[in-house]
């Protein structure tokens, strides 16, 4: 990647008068926690050519405006392109749309009725022909390629369009089975190898949306599909039928999770929707359900359900003109005539210089008498990296904040102490490790945690594992490529570092304040006060339920204490680090 440029086009044929264009983004994407594996990614738009008539799927966004264009005049002349198929609209994809719509005087789009009604907002002084898809309709290309397509709205993305040819067979999926990786693969040849990252793009994407995405799926089976061609990363061809039943599993678990956060929200300008993502992101991988409500489409009856089968609930609004949006002040008073005050809050929100929504979100749930989960984060216009990882560990935060409350509810509820001894924890227990300080930075971001289930994996090369709870912060700097150091402490001087490393940290909260630090060869934060360290390249992990096994190769060490022994954690329980 590395002698890469940072955007191209790719190009390829991918079945019977169908193109791909792949604009590809090379370098790492910070602008929204979906992009956390920092593969790049692609934004995929496909180009079929019938006998009567040609259609473009999906014209990416303004950054690639000029490379696609120049691409597509290529291989058609727009003054022949008929139709445009929108499978959803942004703001960022209106600039291509307008300078589209400039060169291809006859072309008409084609999308879903809630893209119809924004339509005129997005390109201003456009008049364009419009062609309104509400499922039952077909368009007709020659050469037996009929389109069909396929309503599949949810609370991000109301206006979102699926697409199915019925001559290649080919179902395009929009923001379905898709992943945020960018290369030269146009297919899913090898098909566990993006796993991680489809399954990273659904938590992100689509976890909180799980009820719609199951009603999707169902759809999609009445369509013989021969690949899938989604809107970011490889197609699938190989690995369709196994994803499908991934995404079925995936939704499954997510309704099977006993404790459930409602995630409420409204955002005019996209900025509120990303500080809502990175939230449910942080929720989420603490095991814990999502529901997200985009108010500004929400059904009050359906709003007062989620409300009320929840333990907790989350509530974020832009500020606009010294207000909240009118949705968001009836999403707070079904709030206020819902739910009960057990119920954990949280609020949070996009402001340009007063932020009165916040403020009053924040002030009537106080009244009320809710408590609440996390500090109110209130970010100025568009988050950075550094408030993206802040709004997740504050979902993190909520998550184990509601865990905490259920055990204290279950505890007052069982009348009989426990009598039974757990002997088979007690025996795990008996398992040592040394103690440890994982510390990894990437850029203004930085975490660390204490580790004491450590182990060498491998001589040739040096290689090590260690266990990585699903809701730690660190977690979202541990993925494969990710470098870490693993600090081993001394038996001498560590409680003072395993104090330290053990406080809770506020979300964002800067874990090295009032700790030597050193920067090791490969750029890493070692622990001055260390017996050693490792400089550590993940390499691959391994899904263990509640933690991740991660394994990576040891690229440099250092002893800085050459007489030391290292500390040993001795436990009472397996139950319990
Ligand atoms: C028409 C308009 C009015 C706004 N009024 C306010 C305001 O009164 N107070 C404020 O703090 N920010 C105000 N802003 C700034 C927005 O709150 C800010 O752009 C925020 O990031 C929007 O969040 P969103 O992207 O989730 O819609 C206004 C922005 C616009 C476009």
């Amino acid at each position: 990647m590395e002698n890469s440029p940072a955007i191209d086009i790719q190009v390829v044929p991918i079945g019977p008068d169908t193109l791909t264009l792949r604009s590809r983004s090379w370098s790492r994407l910070k602008f929204e926690i979906e992009y956390g594996l920092q593969r790049g990614t692609t934004a995929n738009s496909y180009l079929i050519s019938g006998s009567n008539r040609t259609a473009l799927i999906d014209p990416p966004g303004a950054k690639f405006k000029e490379t696609f264009l120049e691409a597509l005049q290529a291989r058609v002349s727009l003054s022949q392109l008929d139709y445009v198929i929108l499978g959803h609209v942004n703001p960022n994809r209106a600039e291509t749309l307008m300078a589209l719509l400039d060169l291809a005087p006859k072309v008409t789009l084609v999308c879903s009725n809630p893209a119809a009604q924004i339509l005129p907002d997005l390109l201003p002084g456009y008049d364009p022909r419009l062609k309104v898809m509400r499922g039952e309709d077909a368009l007709v290309l020659g050469r037996l390629h009929i389109l069909q397509f396929i309503p599949t709205p949810n609370p991000r993305w109301p206006d979102s369009l699926c697409t199915y040819d019925l001559s290649s067979q080919i179902l395009f999926t929009d923001k379905y089975f898709g992943a945020h990786v960018c290369g030269d693969q146009v297919f899913d040849e090898g098909f566990p190898v993006f796993e991680e990252d489809r399954r990273y793009y659904f938590d992100c994407v689509l976890a909180p949306y799980a009820s719609q995405v199951e009603k999707h799926l169902e759809k999609f089976s009445d369509f013989p599909a021969q690949f899938m061609a989604p809107a970011h990363g490889p197609m699938l061809r190989y690995g369709l039928t196994d994803l499908v039943h991934n995404y079925q599993s995936w939704c499954q678990q997510q309704k099977e999770k006993d404790l459930s956060v409602a995630l409420l929200y409204a955002s005019a300008y996209g900025n509120t929707t990303t500080l809502a993502q990175a939230i449910a992101r942080g929720i989420n991988k603490a095991g814990l359900q999502v529901t997200a409500i985009n108010c500004e489409n929400a059904d009050t009856e359906e709003m007062a359900a989620v409300i009320e089968h929840s333990d907790g609930f989350v509530i974020g609004s832009p500020t606009l003109g010294g207000h909240a949006p009118t949705q968001i002040q009836s999403a707070l008073g079904t709030i206020l005539s819902t739910a009960t005050k057990v119920k954990l809050a949280g609020v949070f929100g996009s402001y340009g210089w007063s932020g009165e929504a916040i403020d009053l979100l924040e002030g009537k749930l106080r009244d009320a008498g809710f408590q609440f989960g996390f500090d109110t984060i209130r970010v100025k216009f568009k988050p950075d990296e550094v408030t993206l990882k802040h709004c997740e560990e504050a979902g993190t935060d909520f998550a184990q904040a509601l865990k905490r409350l259920k055990k204290v509810r279950q505890y007052r509820q069982r009348s009989q102490p426990e009598s039974q001894v757990d002997r088979t924890a007690q025996a795990v227990g008996r398992i040592v490790g040394s103690l440890c300080i994982v510390t990894a930075r990437e850029e203004s971001v930085s975490s660390a945690m204490l580790a004491s289930w450590v182990s060498q994996a491998t001589f040739d090369p040096p290689g090590i594992t260690v266990a990585v709870a699903k809701d730690r912060a660190v977690e979202s700097l541990l993925h494969p490529e990710g470098w870490f150091v693993l600090n081993v402490l001394s038996q001498d001087n560590h409680l003072d570092l395993m104090k330290h490393f053990l406080k809770p940290f506020r979300p964002g909260e800067d874990r090295f304040e009032g700790v030597d630090t050193l920067e090791t060869a490969c750029q890493g934060i070692a622990l001055a006060q260390a017996l050693s360290y490792l400089d550590c390249k993940v390499v691959s992990r391994m899904d263990c339920g509640d933690h991740w096994v991660v394994y990576a190769q040891v690229d440099h060490g250092e002893v800085l204490d050459q007489d030391g022994l290292t500390a040993v954690h001795q436990r009472k329980s397996g139950k319990n680090y």
